[in-house]
This record gives C-alpha cells, structure tokens and sequence, in this order.
C-alpha cells in the first residue's frame, strides 16, 4: 500500500507533505514576527499562506488537527522574558478579504444569535501589537503578551512606561479584577527618526512601526523602551470580577474612558451590514487621517450577553470579525539607487526595486529624497524592503528586512557629478544638504525638466505636450542639435524642426528610456512624425497650442520659468501686485519680499534669475515672440491710475471687502499691496482686529484708514483720504 496514500487515512502523501510544509513555514515566519519583531514576509504574503493551509484542510479535513497553525493562536515560545498566564484566552480574529466574506459573516450570526434585537460595533483595526492589562482593585499589577493566547510574556516594567496607561484607574467604582485588552503601536510619523537613531547606532533598523511597536515594547531593559513614543488603543476586556451590569462592549468603552483608559474616538454603533459597509469605506477613503496604522476594520456583535451565545473556537470569537483592507505594504527587492536630476538642478535618490503591485497600481521607484534618507532609513542596495503606497502619495521605502541579508548588499554612494552631464554637484549654500547640478542652462536633465514643467498643467498648460516631448525636443537622437537649448526658443518651433525627431521614450518617474516588454530593447520613436513623414495630429495641436500659448495669463508664464522658490502661488501674488515681468524686474528686493505670500527668500531668488544672461535671453525671444509678458488691463490707457505709486498694506476684517476683493480694487487703481507696514507705506487700511499692523502704522506715523476711509480713497483718492485718516495714537 505504499505511494501516494498513508494507511488508514484518504489524504495523498503530496497533500499531506504540503500541509507539513505550509505548517513549518506559517510557525517560522511567526516566530519571526512575534520573537523577533523582524518579519522576513509582508503580512499579505504570510496571511496568502495561511489561507492556502486553510483551503487545504478544507479539502482534507482530517489535515485539521488542534497542533495545525489555523488552530491557535500564534505560539508558545521560550523568549527572555517570564511567561504568565491570562485569566482569560487572548483570541486572534477571523478575517474577510471581501464582502462576501463580511455578508457571509453577518448572515451566520444572524442565524446563530437567536434574537433580531442586536447591534454591530464597528471599531478600527489598530496595526501594532496586543496587550493584556490585569487590574486588581484599580492599580495595574500586571502586562502581558498575547503568547499563543493562554500564555503570554510578562512586560509589566516595559508597559508601565507607557504613559497613556494609568498606573491607577479613576473613579471610586472600579472592579475588584479586570483584564483590559489593547493594541499598542508605534506612530508612522516617528518611524523614520528611531531608524535612524538606530542606525546611528549600529542597531538593526525595524521594517515597518509594527514591528517597532514591538521591538519596544519587548525590550530586556525597559529604559529602553521608556525613549520609544509608544500608545495605546483599548479594544476588549478579558476577565471582569467585582463589577455587574456591563451589556453593551460600547457602553463598557465609555466606562473605562471615565477609568482613565485610552479608548478609541473612533467607535461606532451601526445598523445592519450596510452600516458596516458604510464605516469600512468611510475609513478606506480616511485611512490616513487616523492617528495611527490600519490595516482592517473589526466587527463586533455589541451586546455582551449575545457574544457568549455565539461563543469562540479554539482560535477566534465567532461574534467578531476582522474586515482587512487592500494592504498598503509590500515586500520587494531593492535592485538599485539612482539620482535623479530635477529641474532646478536638484539631485535626489531614488530606490528602483522589482516591480510590484501595491495598492492596485504597479511600483518600480520609491522616493528616497536624499542622501541623509538613504542612509538613515539603513537600506543597502540588494536589500529586500519594506514599500509602503499610502493612497495617492508617492511610494517610499519603509526600512531594510535585515535578516535576509547574504552580505552581497552594498552601501549607496551619492555620487559626485551629475549623471546626464558629468558636472561636479555641489549644494548651492553652505549647510545645504540637497546637492545640486549647476549646470543650469545646459544640463539635459534640467532643461527637459523644465521644458516640461513649462509646457505642464500649472504653467502653459500646452496640449499633447508631455514627458516624451519634452525629451525629443532637448535631448534627440537625431538630429545631432536640438530644436531646443533652453526654453528660449519654444514659441519659435516649426513642423520642419519637428519632422525628423528621433528620441528615446523616457518614463517620467525615473527619467530612464522605456523598455519593449517583449525584446527589452530601450524605445526609440520618431516623436512627431508618422509613418508618411508628415507632422503628427497630436503634434499639430501641440504646434497651435504653443501658439495659443502667448496669451497665457502672466501668472503662469511666470511659473513657467522655473525660478527656484516661484510656484503657482507666488506666480499669482507677483502677477497680481507688479503686473508686468518688467516691474517684477525692477523692483527692489524690499519691494519684492513686501508682496503678500512672497518673502525674501523668494525676493533674493527672482533678483538672483533676472541676474543671467541666458535668462534675459529667454525673455527677449519670448517678448519678440508675442508672449504676454503684462498682466491684461495693465496698459496705460487702460483707465486713469489715481494710486499709482502709492504702497498700501490692508489689515483686519472688512465689512464690504474681502481681502482679495479689497487688494484687487487698490491694485485696479495702480497702488501696490503689501504685507508689513514700513515708513515707505502710504496707508494702512484696518478692520476688525487689525493687530500688531495697526500699532506699527501708529509707531511710524502712516494715515491709517478705517473702512470708511478706505471707500475715500477709493472713491476721492489720497489727499481725500488723508483728511479722514484716524488719528495717531501717541
Ligand atoms: N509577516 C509575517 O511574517 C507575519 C507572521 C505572523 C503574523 N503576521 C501578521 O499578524 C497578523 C496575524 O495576527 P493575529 O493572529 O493577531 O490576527 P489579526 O491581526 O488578523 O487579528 C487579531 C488581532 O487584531 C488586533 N486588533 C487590532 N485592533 C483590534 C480591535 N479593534 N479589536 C480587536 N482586536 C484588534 C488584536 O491584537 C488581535 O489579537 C496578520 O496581519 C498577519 O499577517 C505576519
Ligand atoms: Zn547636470
């Protein structure tokens, strides 16, 4: 009878080994994670093999014997510390991965509760560690583990440093015993800075907060543990004696928030499944908003009576479940750190890894923003990393899974030149950690860069004008020269420069040519002709866009010419208050830095731009081109000017302006805004709670105007206003 069948029993020999497989894989990976605080899979991956156990004991029951791993609680494990039992089982929860899973859940408790008179309980499934807390007679005499959920180790001296857990609970009605179950994690936002603490050190650095949730909280020396910023969420309560009339979980919440416990704010009493599916996509959308990691939403029958009717297997409560949401981490490799160049020249690391999919988009590169990150973080390059994509935001590396480490990692090593064209980096100011590339005007990185930002959704807006483009026109491969050196040129393109384009397909994310998937060739493609050497259509539009483009608002030329610090926001603050690129020019510093939402940094920047001559250059071909280099409505014989000259700073709450309403209608006039009162100011207008702006005006003696007043102006002009001007306070 030998082969494929072991006496006695129905199940294969493969099936059989398979499960003894899994099995000792799920226990090492555990033991890793619990013991060791330093999981060498993401939770996806070992969750997938968990479930492959499952659907193979589904298959062969007789596979499901009590020792199987989907049949306890994590493990019993000989650790440093004193194990100590729980008065009452800490369980693991089943999970749903979708809504048939949920709906399959609801309708068996539906079926098993007896009664239609019963509430869910929906709570946030807090990702960090479970605790138990025993109180005796108010005062917390001991901390556990979970363990394997009847034994645990004992973590009192490290708990007790934690200071959102009360040493003594409040109130004068407490309970003889109580066992308070919780989740302690580490807070995202301070993940980076203990890595890098760590790795100053010398110490291993932790994969994600989970497991430096952990790592602190399993500390030998609670000293230790005592530096790391750890909370606590309250979700449960084991053994309670001494203490009658608990029926509701969510009423029991708010009574220990009157004992000082830390619960959650984000608790809520639904009805029925679709309340629950309201709460799990509310929090789907707002998982970031939450003060610290989910990965699930749990579900709980509220009314404690019911619970004990459901009861528990040997494993998890039947009158709870855990609703897991698309996990946001994943493990990958590292295969290389590269720079890229931006476009005003800055350099930044970044992680290139083996793609994978996270949170339903595929990830190749990772943010790593400088060469102090990198090394903070711990990463080397050949690691597997953690990658973590929080919704829309960009995906960073999390931190290294050291212990898989085979010594072939290496160190990253910023380099010293620039990648696209050889020049030395340098930072631009003492102090600066952010190296730069120069080579401002010429650099190919910089100037496709710019190009695109400039034909980009904030600045020109130009259609069919993208990545691809930008690169054709700064960096082809045929012809030898390009149509374009800097941006000077743009509105001077014609289809013959056009036509015989050859150029590298560049990704936008990594600047690097895009591959063939099949041959693995980089793409070379004649951008903007077709097969017949005739412009494109989509080229064509670019060609008329591009000429519609001179009659872009000034705002968004100016941002267009990527001046460092000179965004979309101060592009308009400048627009609005100088009205030309040459009053913008021939202002002073102090003028410049006085404009609202413009400060000296960005004064010092536009006076360091307008300084080039390559720049000056730009704007004479622009100017000769026919872009609109003015604000509309600036011309002269625009209308009268009565205020032109005039400076006025405008304070407080109007009644019959807004603020950009009253700046608008002085501006209108010729008078320039701005933001802080000098002897150099001709009015100050003030409303309602005009501040410290009103006792400056004072101290130097400006005419100050209340709403009044500013109306005269308007209307009569200055020397009007000036007669009705409050008066100075000495
Ligand atoms: N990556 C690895 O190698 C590895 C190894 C083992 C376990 N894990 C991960 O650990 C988890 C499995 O552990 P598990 O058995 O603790 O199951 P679980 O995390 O799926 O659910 C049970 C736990 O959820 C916690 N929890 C958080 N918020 C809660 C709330 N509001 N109410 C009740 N409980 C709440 C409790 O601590 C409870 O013990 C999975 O996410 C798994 O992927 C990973
Ligand atoms: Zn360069």
């Amino acid at each position: 009878m030998a082969g494929d069948k072991q006496a006695g029993t129905t199940v294969p020999a493969q099936a059989r080994e398979k499960h003894a497989q899994l099995a000792e894989q799920i226990e090492e990976h555990r033991f890793r994670y619990y013991v060791n605080d330093a999981p060498v899979v993401s939770d996806a991956e070992f969750d997938q093999l968990l479930r492959s156990l499952e659907a193979l004991e589904e298959e062969y029951p007789e596979l499901r014997t009590p020792d199987s791993p989907t049949q306890k609680v994590a493990g019993a494990y000989e650790t440093e510390f004193t194990s100590v039992v729980h008065r009452s089982r800490m369980l693991s929860l089943d999970n749903a991965f979708s809504d048939e899973e949920l709906a399959a859940w609801g309708e068996r408790v539906a079926k098993d509760v007896g009664t239609t008179d019963y509430h869910l309980l929906c709570e946030l499934k807090v990702d960090g560690l479970a605790v138990n807390l025993t109180y005796e007679h108010g005062r917390l005499t001991r901390a556990a583990t979970r363990g394997d959920g009847r034994t645990g180790e004992d973590i009192t001296p490290n708990v007790r440093t934690i200071a959102e857990i009360p040493d003594r609970l409040h109130g004068d009605r407490v309970p003889d015993v109580v066992e308070i179950r919780g989740e302690v994690y580490f807070p995202m936002e301070k993940f980076e800075e203990l890595n890098a603490r760590l790795v100053e050190a010398g110490d291993k650095p932790f994969a994600n907060p989970r497991n430096a949730a952990a790592g602190s909280l399993r500390q030998k020396d609670p000293r230790v543990t005592a530096t790391r910023p750890l909370h606590m969420v309250v979700h449960g309560i084991g053994v309670l004696e001494g203490f009658d009339g608990l029926t509701r979980l969510s009423q029991a919440y708010d009574l220990l928030k009157t004992w000082g416990l830390p619960t959650s704010p984000h608790n809520k009493v639904v009805e029925g499944l679709d309340g629950v599916r309201e709460f799990i996509a509310y929090y789907g959308e707002n998982r970031h908003s939450v003060e610290h990691e989910i990965d699930g939403v749990v579900v709980k029958l509220d009314e404690i009576p019911l619970q004990g009717r459901l009861g528990s297997t040997s494993r998890a409560p039947r009158w709870a479940i855990a609703y897991k949401y698309a996990p946001e981490e994943v493990n990958t490799k590292l295969i290389n750190i590269r720079v890229g160049v931006g476009r005003t020249g800055r350099v930044t690391p970044y992680a290139q890894v083996e793609p994978v999919t996270v949170a339903g988009s595929e990830v190749e590169f990772a943010t790593l923003h400088n060469q102090d990150v990198v090394k903070a973080k711990g990463v080397l390059i050949g690691d597997t990393v953690v990658l973590r994509k929080a919704g829309e935001v960009i995906p960073e590396i999390l931190g290294p899974v050291v212990d898989l480490r085979d010594g072939s990692e290496r160190e990253f090593v910023m380099p010293a030149e620039c990648p696209e064209c050889g020049t030395a980096l340098r930072p631009m100011k003492e102090g600066d950690i952010d190296l730069r590339c120069p080579n401002a005007r010429a650099c190919p990185a910089q100037l496709r860069e710019r190009v695109f930002y400039l034909a980009g959704r904030k600045a020109l807006d130009i259609d069919h004008f993208g990545y691809v483009a930008a690169a054709a026109l700064t960096n082809p491969l045929e012809p030898k020269d390009p149509p374009l050196t800097d941006e000077g040129d743009l509105f001077d393109l014609t289809v013959e420069q056009l036509l015989p384009i050859k150029a590298y397909v560049l990704d936008q994310d990594s600047g690097l040519p895009k591959r063939d998937p099949k041959t693995g060739e980089e793409k070379i493609a004649t951008v903007f002709a077709n097969q017949q050497g005739e412009l494109k259509k989509n080229a064509a539009a670019m060609l008329e866009t591009i000429a519609a483009a001179k009659e872009r608002p000034l705002a968004r030329v100016l941002t267009g010419l990527s001046i460092r610090h000179v965004g979309p926001v101060a592009a308009e603050a400048l627009a609005r208050n100088f009205r030309s690129i040459d009053r913008i020019e021939q202002a002073t510093e102090e003028e410049l830095s006085n404009t609202d939402g413009v400060g000296p940094i960005i004064a010092a920047s536009l006076k360091e731009w307008f300084a080039e001559d390559w720049h000056q250059e730009i704007l004479r071909k622009w100017k000769a081109a026919g872009v609109r280099m003015e604000e509309e409505g600036s011309d002269e014989d625009e209308g009268p000017r009565p205020l032109e000259g005039m400076t006025v700073v405008v304070t407080g709450t109007l009644d019959h302006f807004t603020r950009d309403g009253a700046k608008e209608a002085l501006q209108d006039r010729g008078a320039k805004v701005t933001g802080s009162v000098s002897k150099k100011t001709s009015f100050v207008v003030v409303g309602d709670n005009p501040g410290s702006k009103y006792d400056k005006a004072m101290q130097l003696k400006v005419p100050v105007l209340n709403e009044d007043g500013f109306t005269v102006l308007l209307e009569q002009g200055p020397e009007a206003a000036a007669e009705v001007a409050l008066p100075i306070e000495e």
